[in-house]
């Protein structure tokens, strides 16, 4: 195949450098060539990185026809969740199943998820210990986690979702570091040697998640699901184009999906903004004073509309964006990119990242300046964290409420600082980019000039 702009390193070296540092891996290849280059990542098979945006557009846009998104290409993530997830589903099936799942993540039910996720953050902050090192990252995940179990099963109480809860967050735990996560991009890593291997840890965490999940789903089938309108609840009633109902371990997949894809990247997020905000004084001050307008107890879709708070969160998922890459697209019939030729059936993937970093797009890219989102409109191929066209994020707009919203009640209620002064940098965590030290913070205590205060004096 005429690929362009190939990397010329050998396959496995290639390999082991994007597993265990994709941002020097993306950043030293796209000094070499800018816009577009040929990466031998996929057990030797070559991945095509675009960063152009007009390239991006006509990917995205096309990428029903020209360029498709089949769900077989993201194999590398069928460990974790299954076969049937939508993320593995193609054509029409993969229409269908989106048109099913959207509808939660937005319009009426985000307001009332908009409490939920403030009630729940102050839940968890109040249980934190005063004065101590403690695990911002960690922290966001409680929080992360305990919205989209909500969400997916409209209850998260009793001993089956404490146990879920636990499980989930120890199978998190696996993806750490750029070794726990290895087994993913190396196959033959997938070997059952015991619980001292990372793999063996992963089959018996996933064993666990599983029994409480087909628990769950049996429970379920047992019940009336006319009037609920979580997420399960909505995917047991749908009906197949031959009026059947989805199977338990469709079920699963898709479970598995939402809970993976719906906590881990938005704590990532949240943690970043935390780091962010306190590491840069001056944009926690313009923040305070953004939110104490609003004054004591605002609504939260109120919160939702703040532009200062709009664009600390768009430049916290602009520098290190958690999604590094888009889904990878396939090229359906011979196409022209940026002057290059594209033969049916190359592998090309949006490269969020580097993209992101563009200097003609947002000068000084390694600077976190949330004016920028203030001083300029991108377009949605210029700024993307959560990619675009048929296999757009279906979560993001809870990602980017629930990164609000808790940011928010944070900040508002509580005066936090950096218990390490050691710059945060981007490490891999499993498939997505997170802080290297999960960011160490110390609660001071409870503010004291509170919004309400705030309004009277001014
Ligand atoms: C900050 C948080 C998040 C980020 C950065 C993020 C990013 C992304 C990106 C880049 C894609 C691929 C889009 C493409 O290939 O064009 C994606 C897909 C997806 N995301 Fe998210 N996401 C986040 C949160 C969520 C949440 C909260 C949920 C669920 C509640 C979710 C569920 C999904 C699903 C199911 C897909 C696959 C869609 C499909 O295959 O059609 N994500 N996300």
């Amino acid at each position: 195949m005429n690929l362009p702009n190939v990397l010329r390193a050998p396959s496995l070296l290639q390999t082991l450098h994007w597993v265990a540092d994709p941002v020097g891996y993306m950043e030293k290849s796209a000094q070499q060539y800018p816009d577009i280059f040929s990466a031998p990542i996929l057990g030797g098979k070559h991945l095509v990185f675009i960063n152009h945006p007009q390239a991006i557009q006509e990917i995205l846009t096309s990428d029903r026809k020209r360029f498709i998104a089949p769900g077989e290409v993201n194999r590398i993530l069928s460990p974790l969740i299954g076969d049937a997830s939508v993320i593995m589903l193609d054509g029409d099936r993969h229409k269908r199943r989106r048109q099913l799942l959207m509808p939660p993540f937005h319009g009426e039910r985000m307001r009332a998820y908009g409490k939920l996720i403030c009630q729940l953050t102050e839940k968890v902050m109040s249980q934190c210990a005063l004065a101590q090192p403690l695990n911002a990252r960690s922290m966001m995940q409680e929080i992360s986690l305990q919205v989209i179990l909500e969400a997916v099963f409209g209850v998260c109480e009793g001993e089956r979702f404490e146990q879920l809860r636990a499980s989930i967050t120890q199978m998190c735990e696996l993806f750490r570091n750029p070794l726990g996560a290895s087994f993913l991009f190396f196959p033959w890593m997938q070997q059952d040697l015991g619980t001292w291997m990372p793999w063996g840890r992963f089959l018996r965490a996933r064993s666990n998640i599983d029994k409480l999940l087909y628990a769950e789903i049996a429970d379920r089938r047992q019940q009336d699901l006319r009037d609920r309108v979580d997420i399960l609840s909505l995917l047991m009633e749908t009906r197949d184009e031959d009026g059947q109902p989805l199977s338990d371990s469709e079920l699963r997949d898709e479970l598995m999906t939402l809970l993976f894809a719906g906590h881990e990247t938005t704590a990532t997020a949240m943690a970043w903004a935390l780091y962010w905000v306190h590491h840069q004084p001056e944009v926690r001050e313009k923040l305070l004073q953004e939110l104490d307008a609003l004054g004591a107890n605002p609504d939260p879709m109120s919160i939702v509309r703040l532009p200062y708070l709009s664009a600390v969160c768009n430049e916290t998922l602009r520098l290190y964006p958690v999604a590094m890459l888009t889904f990878t697209r396939i090229v359906t019939e011979p196409v022209e990119l940026l002057g290059y030729p594209l033969e049916p059936g190359m592998s090309v993937v949006g490269c969020i990242y580097l993209l992101h970093h563009r200097e003609d797009l947002y000068p000084n890219s390694h600077e976190f300046r949330p004016e920028r989102f203030l001083e300029r409109q991108f377009s949605p191929f210029e700024f993307m964290p959560f990619g675009g066209g048929a296999r757009r994020c279906i979560g993001e707009a809870l990602a980017v409420a629930e990164m609000k919203l808790v940011l928010a009640t944070v900040l508002s209620q509580y005066q936090l600082a950096l218990a390490d002064s050691r710059p945060e940098v981007p490490r891999r965590r499993g498939v997505t980019l997170g802080p290297s030290g999960r960011v160490k913070i110390q609660i001071l205590g409870q503010r004291t000039t509170r919004p309400s205060e705030a309004i009277v004096s001014g």
